[in-house]
């Protein structure tokens, strides 16, 4: 799904008002009706106290609508016109006398109002500012919104949490709603997937308003959100006659002493992805632990017992990953360096090995094009220097990416993989993957994909959403704290099945 600009937006507006011969206001009308819906559907009539708060653009004419329509179906609510400004929008204008008309008064804010009581048990609809915020919100407003953020009400956000700016902004954003749920218009708006600015919404969820799927389709976009029906078009299924030589022969290297979990898991998980056969490659103190733990792999070890010194595999492997528990010891670096001059084909590389390259910028011109580098936050920091912002950070990742012809799997909450100057989001997933040895599970779960036969791209989107199915999978039933990285390659396989579960067909087409 394609997340676009608040100019596309208000473009996709314009073009389906007139597409579809509707006024702006009716589009309003079917905004905010999606709204009323979403809530009647959960309330069912029940007289918890719903406050309103409307701004006097066209996010608070979808207030004003919602008043309407609550009213109309005997809700116990209040509303409020956060009256900032004396420009007021048309279809808000309107949608307030059609509120008067019905002797339905909304209580006017101004900087010396005395703010309303918010109780415990009441629910806030947060109609104030949406995609067209352009400045800092005036004191009074901030005010009103740390009075909101402070009461113990649950929030519900009308498109986006008011004062959260759509796109990078010269200003300090510090006054900013903090959502228990958003409903948001039509596409997922980028703030919601960025750790400093999603960290305003516990929730989201798009409302489908029917704007025009075909001028949506025709628009740029650089960044997208993976969704099941993406990963379905992807996968390759395995054939009647095929044999494990059809599904490549992997290797995973890395490891030093005291460090040989973090391979295991790497193979395990690239064997669970369906990688046909596993070798590992360790140095000797690996040996035996994993030759009495993982029986489905062959073993090739280092001449040295502590830590790689020198990378040998006699074959050619179908795709290798590197860098889990590798150590930077001077040697390994050494090892490292010259298994980057011999190599090929396409590398994941994560850990140890992202740190080396830090360290070694020049090692960069020897990645064989489209591999995939695996940083947590740190180690990107250590890969491309610091950033002012998530924006900034985006920008410098796609340059990276494009300077170098590497695939960037930026880890965390809704992972981006980051190809040249596009970028795919992931949906999958849970906080119980903060957790030791998830990211290995990774690295070998898009080595395995490479194994297959993916290209680097497809197996970046497939193994991050894959890893993170698996792990919502297993934290269904045990919940997030107990959840560790071997529970995500145990439950790789449930994780498949659900992907692959024939699902209803959808009426709409996505965008
Ligand atoms: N396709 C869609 O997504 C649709 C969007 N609609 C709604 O329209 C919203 C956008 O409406 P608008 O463009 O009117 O913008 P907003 O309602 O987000 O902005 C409020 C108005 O206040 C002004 N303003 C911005 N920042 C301010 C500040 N800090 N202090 C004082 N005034 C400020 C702006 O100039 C703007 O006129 C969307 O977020 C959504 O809620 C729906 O009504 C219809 C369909
Ligand atoms: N809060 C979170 N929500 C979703 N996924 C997370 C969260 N925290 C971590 N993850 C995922 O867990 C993995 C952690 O990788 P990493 O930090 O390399 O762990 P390790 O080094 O222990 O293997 C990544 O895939 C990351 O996206
Ligand atoms: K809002």
């Amino acid at each position: 799904m394609k997340i676009l600009s608040s100019e596309q937006i208000y473009e996709a507006d314009k073009f389906t008002i007139k597409k579809q011969g509707i006024t702006s206001d009716a589009l309003m009308e079917r905004a905010a009706l999606k709204i009323f819906e979403w809530l009647h559907g959960r309330l069912q009539g029940a007289q918890v106290k719903i406050h309103v708060f409307c701004g006097i653009g066209n996010n608070g004419g979808d207030g004003m609508v919602l008043s309407r329509h609550l009213f109309e179906h005997g809700y116990n609510f209040q509303t409020y016109v956060v009256d900032f400004s004396e420009k007021r929008s048309k279809d808000f204008l309107l949608n307030l006398e059609r509120l008067k008309d019905r002797k339905i008064w909304p209580s006017f804010l101004e900087a010396k109002s005395q703010l309303p009581q918010i109780g415990m048990d009441d629910i806030v609809v947060d109609a104030i500012f949406g995609i067209g915020l352009n400045r800092q919100p005036d004191k009074w407003v901030a005010n009103l919104i740390k009075h909101i953020n402070t009461s113990p009400a649950f929030v519900i956000s009308v498109d986006v949490p008011s004062g959260l700016p759509s796109q990078k902004v010269s200003w300090k954003f510090t006054s900013v709603i903090k959502a228990n749920h958003v409903l948001s218009f039509q596409v997922p708006k980028l703030v919601f997937l960025l750790p400093e600015t999603g960290k305003y919404l516990d929730t989201w969820e798009i409302l489908n308003i029917d704007l025009d799927s075909d001028f949506i389709s025709g628009l740029e976009s650089n960044y997208f959100l993976t969704q099941r029906s993406n990963l379905v078009s992807i996968y390759k299924p395995r054939t009647k006659f095929s044999h494990k030589g059809t599904y490549g022969h992997a290797v995973i290297i890395g490891g030093s002493h005291g460090k040989i979990g973090a391979v295991q898991l790497a193979g395990r998980a690239c064997l669970r992805s369906g990688s046909g056969l596993v070798s590992m490659f360790v140095p000797g103190c690996g040996y035996n632990a994993l030759q009495s733990s993982f029986p489905e792999a062959m073993i090739l070890t280092d001449t040295a017992m502590d830590h790689i010194t020198e990378i040998e595999i006699p074959f050619t492997a179908s795709a290798i990953g590197i860098g889990m528990g590798l150590g930077t010891f001077k040697k390994t670096v050494v090892a490292f360096g010259e298994f980057l001059q011999k190599a090929k084909q396409p590398l994941v590389i994560d850990a140890d090995g992202i740190n080396i390259l830090a360290k070694h910028q020049e090692m960069l011109k020897q990645l064989p094009e489209n591999s995939i580098l695996t940083p947590h936050p740190k180690e990107l920091e250590r890969l491309i220097g610091s950033w002012d912002d998530d924006f900034d950070k985006l920008d410098k990742a796609n340059a990276f990416s494009m300077k170098h012809g590497v695939i960037l799997v930026l880890k965390g909450a809704n992972s981006l993989i980051v190809d040249g100057e596009k970028g795919y989001f992931n949906t999958s997933g849970n906080p119980g993957l903060a957790t030791a040895g998830s990211g290995d599970v990774l690295t070998g779960i898009i080595t395995g994909f490479l194994s297959q036969g993916y290209n680097s791209l497809e197996a970046s989107i497939f193994g991050v959403y894959l890893h993170g199915l698996a792990a919502d999978i297993k934290a269904s039933e045990i919940g997030f704290e107990a959840l560790i990285a071997s529970d995500i390659i145990e439950n790789l396989g449930k994780a498949f099945v659900e992907l692959l579960r024939p699902k209803p067909p959808q009426n709409k087409k996505e965008t």
